[in-house]
């Protein structure tokens, strides 16, 4: 374990610099003190670890593992994990601080983290995943407790990494326990709804930005960027809403078509061969063509920094909500705002993944299971509470709801610290 100065990024805008941006507005418009402002800023933990794997054809590999709780004030942190070839501490340090005023913003007694792991799962074997989550989870035991650092799903990684966590962790031990991670199978504690909760989060905060802009549903059309966990459900969700998709991605390109999108088909092709690469039910376009094409709707849900001020004055949707986390640069916020694009942000729009896990680790600790329209109803009604929190906050301070999410969320983490007095 160690601590290091956080890796350069190039030519992308640095996440953790974005996120603090909108923190440094929102703190002002509430005339935060300094030294809660130094407090809140600051992650509360670094934890970098190397991970050595034997690969299936013998040789060792060395991989570079993350876990950022940025804050516990709240309750014990919570958030994802990440496998990806991007993942750096600059960008799990934002991702931890976004789960911090997610949860705020939702109202959920956690704190935020996330984890990461440098690497590209789409060419690992079963076997070499398995090795490198369990290997993860040896060197985060210090970390990762059911009342202390609760993992879940992120880019990824799904249910079955979550069950080798699990597993690892309850082997040390001596006893399952399940509520240590969330985002599990069914059958290990997982809760029902939890696989679709990002994007039926996804979907309520589209719904209720649609009344708000007095546009109807059923006459919109959306698309879509990124067609893993939360793009496919939130794809899925808003077209039983009856919206139209008509253009979704992934990383291998994006498709385009007006009549709509056969989202069933769409994802057999993507079980079938793990990409949409030679997806036939569209036009190719390029992922750049896709967040500017001329819809009412675009929900960006894959990664951070896809729509910033090279691109902002291009883009055309009347209502973006982010799926992802952070796909919209400090620097697109007042290009979109100067041109009536209302947005939905991340730590809002996208807060229905942590609110199910939420519900799953309370279930788990219950020794319960809750039925799938139980879950369903309890989240969207947090869902739809924190949007109007939200909306009322940005109406009263006349801000855009990024800051007024932020405002929320700020002021939620910072009474409880004043209240406890550490922490
Ligand atoms: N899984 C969850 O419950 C939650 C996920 N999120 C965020 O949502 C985003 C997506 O996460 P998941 O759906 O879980 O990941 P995933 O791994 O299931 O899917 C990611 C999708 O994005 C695509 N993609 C990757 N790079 C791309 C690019 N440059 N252009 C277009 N598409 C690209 C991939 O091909 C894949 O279709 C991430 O920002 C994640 O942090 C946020 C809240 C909860
Ligand atoms: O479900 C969770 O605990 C966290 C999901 C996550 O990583 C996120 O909301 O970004």
């Amino acid at each position: 374990m160690g601590y290091i100065e956080p890796a350069p990024i190039t030519d992308k805008e640095n996440p953790f610099e974005s996120m603090m941006e909108r923190f440094n507005i929102a703190a002002e418009k509430l005339g935060l003190d300094l030294e809660t402002y130094e407090v809140l800023k600051s992650p509360a933990k670094q934890v970098i670890v190397s991970l050595p794997i034997v690969m299936d054809d013998g040789h060792k590999k060395v991989f570079e593992g993350y876990r950022v709780i940025h804050s516990n004030t709240l309750g014990p942190s919570k958030g994802g994990v990440r496998y990806d070839l991007d993942v750096n501490l600059d960008e799990v340090k934002a991702l931890a601080a976004w789960m911090t005023w997610k949860c705020a913003v939702v109202d959920i007694p956690y704190g935020g983290a996330k984890g990461g792991i440098k690497c590209d799962p789409s060419v690992m074997s079963k076997g070499e995943l398995e090795r490198l989550t369990r290997a993860y989870t040896v060197k985060m035991y210090e970390v990762f407790g059911p009342d202390t650092d609760i993992p879940a799903p992120d880019m990824g990684t799904g249910p079955q990494e979550m069950a080798w966590i699990m597993d690892e962790y309850s082997k040390a031990q001596g006893k399952t326990v399940q509520a240590v991670v969330t985002g599990k199978p069914l059958v290990l504690g997982g809760s029902l709804g939890r696989v679709e909760a990002t994007g039926r989060g996804v979907m309520v905060s589209t719904m209720e930005a649609l009344r708000k802009m007095k546009i109807d549903p059923t006459a919109a059309t959306v698309a879509v960027q990124g067609f893993g966990n939360v793009g496919s459900n939130a794809a899925k969700l808003l077209a039983q809403k009856g919206l139209k998709i008509i253009a979704i991605s992934d990383h291998t390109g994006a498709f385009y078509n007006l009549d709509g999108i056969d989202l069933r088909e769409a994802s057999e092709y993507r079980a079938t061969y793990k990409t949409l690469e030679g997806y036939t039910g569209g036009s190719k376009i390029t992922n750049d063509e896709l967040l500017e094409l001329d819809v009412d709707v675009l929900v960006p849900a894959a990664k951070e920094d896809v729509i910033n001020n090279k691109n902002a004055d291009k883009i055309k949707a009347k209502l973006i909500v982010e799926g992802a986390n952070g796909p919209t640069g400090a620097k697109a916020d007042g290009i979109l705002h100067k041109k009536g694009i209302v947005v939905v942000p991340d730590i809002l729009a996208n807060a229905g993944g942590v609110t199910v896990s939420y519900f799953e680790w309370v279930q788990n600790r219950l020794g319960y299971k809750w039925t799938r329209d139980r879950v369903n109803r309890r989240s969207d009604r947090i869902m739809k509470e924190a949007f109007e929190r939200v909306f009322s906050v940005a109406d009263k301070h006349n801000v855009s709801l990024r800051i007024a999410s932020y405002m929320v969320a700020i002021t939620k983490v910072a009474d409880t610290y004043k209240l406890r007095g550490s922490f």
